[in-house]
């Protein structure tokens, strides 16, 4: 029972099936306006959903939305600091799919994200962001169309986790006193290392569970696309932080070797396959020496270490991934996050899925979207095995709210995502095409217009929804 909700008449429960979901005609949907734009932009992209709904169905299919409540409206029906009402995670929970617009967070003190708690609670743990480029959309990037990328964030753990202390609470004093004093003289590797005593502390746990659920989506998605689009980059900052970041890449890898052992095949293992494919009579110790820059001034040791991962890759897979097999399949190779950020820039084309920890994805996500537009074009969806919550990337964006200026794209977007998540993709198809054909037509909101050459007046965010329903016909 709701307290002061009442879910539509009609309708009925979308339910899952080995992590997919069983969707009805006509399912009930909670959504959620949002707040700042959110006003703005949840109107247009729900009218823009629901005229291809009906577009592409003529009644056979409908959406009954359910209005639930987060963030700033949610006070207003609820009282003083009921942010994220009991009904709300109720409706969600039972209807199992919902879309949202953005909720505000305050810096520094004041509530914890209610965006996150809406991921952590209901385990959405697969943050899926596409960025791909729009024809006519203007860009500050000259190739912004080689940028056609799926970034699968982790979204539950690494600093979503959220567990941190204030500078000068006992518990931070406590926390302080015990890595100073016990943990780090313990271990030898960190040395005479000690933590300033008016530190603030959080903590970033990366678990091989969640990675793993996380890279096993992200490999998934790619063995949906096109050949020339199948590879996974695991995206990490192995290289300083090696038992969090590296042990993501190396569960990765893990899971890519083991799991996906038939679909997938590493960067390393196609540079061993392709030295034996092009010189057959190639020796264990000349093939290490290319795969491995440096092999020659490496120890004994380490050069062993090298040749007996040479060996083993021959002797386990060369009947099944040997003699060009390899090409067929998925590419699992990593990257650190850094040169991850200039490489969508000046390589976008050598990219296909993402595959992050949170913090690294946040910020990548956003870095994508600005390639191929900025924020207005940038839609998203949290994914887990029995819940979805489809949202844009962007947040309030505060300064515009009210002003039915702002882009309402991303969350339009995510609508897609959502129509392709629930397989009515005539629906989906619709408005993709709607939304190509107002951009191609400079039909756009302030944000691509004033990047556009010459300039164009722009199209208010209502007037726009309008704009991507006139494609429709
Ligand atoms: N999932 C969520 O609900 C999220 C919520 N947030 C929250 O949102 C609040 C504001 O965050 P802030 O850092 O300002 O980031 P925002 O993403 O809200 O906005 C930053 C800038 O991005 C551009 N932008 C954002 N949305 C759009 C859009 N739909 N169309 C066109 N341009 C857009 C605008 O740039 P310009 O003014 O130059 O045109 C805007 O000023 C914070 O409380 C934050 O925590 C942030 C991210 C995600
Ligand atoms: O929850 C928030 O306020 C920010 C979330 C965010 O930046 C994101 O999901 O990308
Ligand atoms: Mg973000």
């Amino acid at each position: 029972m709701y307290e002061k909700i009442t879910p539509p008449d009609i309708g009925s429960r979308i339910t899952f099936k080995n992590g997919e979901p069983v969707v009805p005609d006509n399912p009930i949907i909670p959504f959620i306006r949002g707040d700042g734009t959110g006003v703005d932009i949840w109107p247009a992209s729900q009218m823009v959903i629901d005229t291809a709904v009906q577009t592409a169905y003529q009644g056979k299919r409908q959406i009954s939305w359910f209005k639930v409540y987060a963030g700033d409206e949610a006070c207003d029906i609820y009282g003083t600091y009921q942010y994220l009402p009991e009904d709300t995670l109720q409706a969600i929970k039972e209807y199992g799919v919902a879309i949202k617009g953005p909720l505000t967070t305050p810096v520094g003190g004041g509530i914890r994200s209610l965006n996150v708690a809406l991921r952590q609670i209901n385990d959405l743990y697969a943050c899926v962001r596409p960025c791909r480029y729009y024809e006519g959309t203007p860009s500050p990037h000259k190739y912004p169309e080689k940028l056609d990328v799926i970034i699968y964030r982790e979204n539950t753990e690494d600093i979503y986790l959220g567990i941190e202390w204030r500078q000068g609470t006992e518990m931070a004093e406590r926390i302080i006193s015990l890595l100073n004093n016990e943990l780090i003289p313990a271990s030898p590797e960190h040395g005479k290392k000690q933590i300033r005593l008016d530190s603030g502390i959080g903590i970033k746990p990366i678990s091989k569970t969640g990675s793993q659920r996380l890279i096993r989506r992200a490999i998934r998605h790619a063995l949906r696309l096109p050949k020339n689009k199948q590879m996974v980059t695991l995206v990490h900052k192995g290289n300083i932080m090696k038992y969090t970041e590296g042990a993501f890449r190396d569960w990765g890898y893990e899971l890519a070797t083991t799991e996906f052992r038939n679909e997938c095949v590493t960067e390393r293992e196609s540079w061993i396959l392709s030295n034996k494919e092009v010189n057959p009579d190639i020796s264990i110790a000349e093939n290490a020496q290319m795969i491995e820059p440096g092999f020659n001034a490496l120890t004994a040791e380490k050069q062993a270490v090298i040749c007996q991962e040479i060996e083993k890759v021959l002797d386990s897979i060369w009947s099944t991934h040997g003699s060009d097999q390899w090409k067929d399949k998925v590419m699992v190779n990593d990257r650190i996050a850094d040169s991850v950020f200039q490489q969508i820039q000046t390589r976008p084309d050598e990219y296909s899925v993402l595959a992050t920890m949170n913090l690294n994805g946040d910020y990548v996500s956003d870095a994508a979207a600005a390639v191929v537009g900025g924020l207005g074009m940038a839609p998203g969806a949290n994914i887990g095995d029995e819940c979805a919550i489809f949202e844009a990337t962007h947040g309030t964006a505060p300064k515009h709210a009210g002003l039915d200026r702002i882009n309402p794209g991303s969350v339009i977007l995510s609508g897609v995502m959502m129509l392709e998540y629930l397989g009515w993709q005539e629906a989906a198809d619709l408005i993709k095409q709607g939304i190509s054909d107002a951009i191609a037509n400079r039909q756009v909101t302030y944000d691509l217009a004033r990047l556009m050459e010459p300039p164009v007046e722009p199209l208010k965010c209502s007037e726009f929804a309008e704009a991507i329903i006139k494609h429709f016909q």
